[in-house]
């Protein structure tokens, strides 16, 4: 049985005005399903656009085309008081533990507050359950009596994760949660995650570079390169070899990961281009160590190699086994 969608985007455009009146589209008419309790893994370089992406999932920021529904219920242009209660169910865990909390308050009260906001408990609940969060992120319910600039990075983020996790959302966006910490301090961060993911059953859009990160964490794994998904596959069928040339690179340049079953790129030469000026065909050939005349000319579409992984190369690696397209089977290269 198909598991049930908590969130499905189709066709989600965010775009840019740079000063200067330059368009950028940061995000290219993504579509997207996220399940029930399952954490996807969204990786790629510094400004493909993962940001935009799960800050357009929020809400946070206006998508220029397409929908989000969350919950069966269309929510891409909500407004006040409709759109406040679905945020009770979609939080967020930003970076920095440090911008993200706000320092004059007591952590009692940073955790306590959206659970009466969102939630319409009384202080007396909302304080009694913040001691709880606080016990169940490590920190011990004592800590609330603090204020954030008391903690260190790792703890702090502890602070972010017990608010985000206050009212009791069913959705989170972790947008790079861990990249500010220390590597040490990383580890039981992620470790924490992981624990609270899979008991509360918690769906989460897991936003990182870094694919050590998001091995531990996510259940499926969504590459991005300049707007696009190109490649989202189950975990372990990624990790054993993913089918296009920019996530092989990527895994090539990460030691911690294990080897692909095609040979290791070098590292990928090259920036990613200016997504206000990107290349004709596939968005990668200008810098696909197998770019052929078809890719400069062509855009490929995301399709299904097999269940449970899809692909944005016409030419993709890893697909022993797999019965290639007639598209596929017809050009020699
Ligand atoms: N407010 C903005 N105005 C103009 N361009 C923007 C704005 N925000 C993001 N961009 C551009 O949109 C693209 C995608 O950025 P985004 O931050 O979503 O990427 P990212 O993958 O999350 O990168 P990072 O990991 O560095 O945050 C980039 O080219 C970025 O420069």
């Amino acid at each position: 049985m198909k598991p049930t969608p908590l969130l499905e985007l189709t066709g989600l455009r965010v775009e840019y005005t740079r000063p200067g009146g330059r368009r950028v589209r940061a995000v290219r008419d993504v579509d997207l399903t996220i399940s029930e309790g399952e954490t996807l893994g969204l990786v790629g370089e510094s400004g493909c656009g993962k940001s935009s992406l799960g800050r357009a999932v929020l809400r946070a920021i206006e998508p220029q085309a397409g929908r989000i529904d969350f919950l069966g219920l269309d929510i891409t242009h909500l407004k006040g008081a409709q759109l406040r209660a679905v945020w009770a169910d979609l939080q967020m865990i930003f970076q920095d533990p440090f911008g993200s909390l706000n320092p004059r308050r007591k952590v009692v009260d940073i955790i306590a507050e959206p659970m009466m906001r969102a939630r319409g408990a009384t202080r007396a609940q909302a304080e009694e359950r913040a001691g709880d969060l606080l016990d169940l992120v490590g920190l011990g319910r004592d800590a609330g009596h603090r204020r954030p600039r008391e903690f260190s990075g790792g703890q702090r983020q502890r602070i972010a994760i017990a608010r985000a996790l206050a009212p009791q959302p069913k959705f989170i966006v972790a947008d790079e949660p861990v990249s500010a910490l220390d590597v040490s301090i990383q580890a039981q961060v992620v470790n924490l995650l992981a624990d609270l993911t899979e008991e509360s059953k918690l769906t989460c859009l897991f936003i990182s570079h870094d694919l050590g990160v998001v091995r531990q964490l996510a259940d499926r794994v969504a590459v991005m390169y300049l707007g696009q998904i190109i490649e989202i596959a189950e975990r372990d069928r990624f990790f054993a070899g993913p089918a296009h040339p920019y996530s092989n690179a990527l895994l090539a340049s990460v030691p911690r990961v294990t080897a692909t079953a095609e040979p290791r790129q070098a590292q990928l030469p090259g920036d990613p281009p200016d997504p206000a000026d990107p290349p004709s065909g596939c968005l990668f050939s200008s810098r696909c160590p197998k770019v052929t005349d078809l890719c400069r000319t062509e855009q490929p579409t995301l399709r299904e190699l097999e269940p449970g992984r899809s692909v944005r190369c016409h030419f993709p690696l890893n697909t022993t086994g797999i019965e290639t397209t007639k598209e596929h089977a017809d050009i020699d290269h």
